[in-house]
């Protein structure tokens, strides 16, 4: 059993391929197998969390995730503990699997109780798993409620009772911790699965090497970077940031900052404003040009970036020129409105030149044709959708940022949090993006690479220090990604 941080990768499966591994698993084990190592290992973890717990209370539901519940039931009884099972389910109508574990635990003497307890110490919620077709409804809503109010720990069976394991959507019961079985589902780790799963652990149940391909991966860090003494800021590529029209020049220069302490060797920040300054006084390393006076083909820019309406004169000779381009915000949504610019942006996959969109869900739906809510129903599959489309790579913001990719499985990152939600991280990361991509081919892991580092950083950010756009961009440094080429 792992308990899941944000270093490693993980392969992570949606129900069609768990349940093909699942399949494929039972058909090498004896009957029943599966199940009896899922409860054995949710009663581990129960008394892991909980060693001095009296009570537990398990909430079983009508199909094989209730079967888990009920074996593990019976583990902690048989280690002393008041386990108190419910079941919402009729007995004609349960699975091969969860009868059997049922008929076990009775023979082992775990009753079913009418109510739950008054009290208990853990709550386990075995109410459903992967076979969540609809909200939760009457006595499985009522109890989900009851566990919820309650301050005491409730570790989700697999799944939290209701999260979509494919999208992370639907109307989940929250857990403290959830132990996910056989495999790692994507609905955990993104849109509402991040919320509702708490702490996430993972029991494969002996099967190591699953019978499907992953469906996803849970992204692990990137290696640290070590930069070679015989280096020079040629080594590490030129980043131009263009936007910044009238009023907002502070998000090209928050994504210029970010992309200079990113480790890019020299950065330019082309304002759209006329009358912008030529000197950032707080950052002095900073070139401030005109976008026409730069040879684009030789640099990784990022556009967008607070340019509002005057980035569409850029966009046409941005788009045909940039040797590497990552696009965010205003330069997004004058792509979605006009479909030369579209051409031009599919033009540069056909001629291999790296480029990243950093959607929203909202610029994300104004490219796809569809409303955010449609984006975050199915996070990955928009991504997708995107990249099939457009033939860029997507980094598709929000909880579990999606990074999509032509011929690559994708990614879902696993760090970051909410402090992140506020104005200019965005453009930290449009610019943090364009560093990478200044040293580093590949669009889809300088994209990687980035999303993980912002994301890092706000989960080590002081707690009683504010996450200011202004600070992440400083706070960033070189120290992860791919080595650069010399
Ligand atoms: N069969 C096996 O060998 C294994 C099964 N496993 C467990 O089995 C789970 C999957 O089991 P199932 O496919 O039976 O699915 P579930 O246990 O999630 O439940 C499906 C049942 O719930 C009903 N249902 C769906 N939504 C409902 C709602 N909102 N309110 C009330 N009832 C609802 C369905 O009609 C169906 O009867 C996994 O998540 C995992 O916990 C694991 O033990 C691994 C091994
Ligand atoms: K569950």
């Amino acid at each position: 059993m792992d308990r899941i941080r944000p270093h490693r990768a993980w392969p992570l499966f949606d129900t069609a391929a768990s349940r093909a591994i699942e399949r494929a698993s039972a058909g090498h084990l004896p009957p029943h197998a599966l199940m009896q190592r899922a409860g054995l290992a949710v009663a581990r973890l129960a008394l892991a969390l909980a060693p001095h717990a009296r009570t537990i209370w398990l909430a079983c539901g009508p199909g094989n995730n209730g079967g888990d519940g009920f074996e593990a039931a019976m583990h902690l009884r048989s280690w002393g503990k008041n386990a108190i099972v419910t079941w919402s389910g009729d007995e004609g109508r349960l699975p091969q699997d969860a009868r059997a574990s049922l008929q076990r635990a009775r023979a082992a003497d775990v009753r079913v109780a009418p109510h739950p307890p008054a009290e208990w110490d853990l709550a386990v919620d075995a109410m459903l798993g992967l076979g969540a077709a609809r909200p939760l409804e009457a006595t499985l809503a009522q109890w989900a409620t009851l566990m919820a109010a309650d301050a005491r720990p409730v570790l989700a069976v697999d799944l939290p009772s209701g999260l979509d394991a494919d999208t992370g959507g639907g109307h989940p019961a929250r857990a403290s911790h959830t132990l996910a079985l056989l495999t790692l589902k994507p609905g955990l780790f993104t849109a509402g699965g991040r919320d509702a799963a708490g702490e996430i652990w993972f029991d494969d149940l002996g099967i190591a090497e699953p019978a499907a391909r992953p469906t996803a991966w849970l992204a692990g860090a990137p290696p640290e970077v070590v930069r070679l003494h015989a280096s020079h800021k040629g080594s590490y590529g030129d980043v131009a940031v263009v936007g910044g029209a009238a009023g907002m020049g502070g998000a090209a220069l928050l994504a210029a900052t970010a992309a200079l302490h990113g480790g890019a060797g020299r950065v330019f920040a082309c304002l759209l404003d006329p009358v912008a300054a030529g000197f950032d006084s707080a950052e002095p390393a900073l070139m401030l040009r005109r976008w026409d006076s730069l040879d684009l083909s030789a640099m990784a820019v990022a556009c967008g970036c607070g340019g509002g309406d005057a980035v569409r004169a850029a966009l046409p000779t941005v788009l045909a020129t940039a040797r590497a381009l990552v696009l965010d915000a205003d330069a997004l949504n004058a792509i979605a409105a006009d479909t030369q610019l579209e051409s031009l942006l599919k033009a540069r996959a056909r001629r291999a030149r790296p480029t990243v969109l950093t959607p929203h869900p909202l610029e994300a739906g104004r490219l796809l044709g569809c409303t955010a809510a449609e984006v975050q129903a199915d996070r990955l599959g928009a991504g997708r959708e995107l990249v099939q489309r457009l033939g860029c790579v997507v980094v598709l913001k929000g909880s579990g940022t999606v990074i999509a990719g032509p011929g690559r499985t994708p990614l879902l990152n696993p760090t970051g949090n909410a402090r992140l939600a506020s104005a200019g991280t965005g453009d930290v990361l449009a610019g943090l993006v364009a560093s990478h991509l200044a040293a580093m081919p590949d669009g889809f892991d300088a994209a990687a690479a980035a999303v993980y580092e912002h994301g890092r950083l706000a989960d080590h950010w002081p707690r009683r220090q504010a996450l200011t756009a202004s600070a992440l961009a400083r706070a960033v440094a070189p120290e992860r990604g791919w080595p650069a080429p010399l």
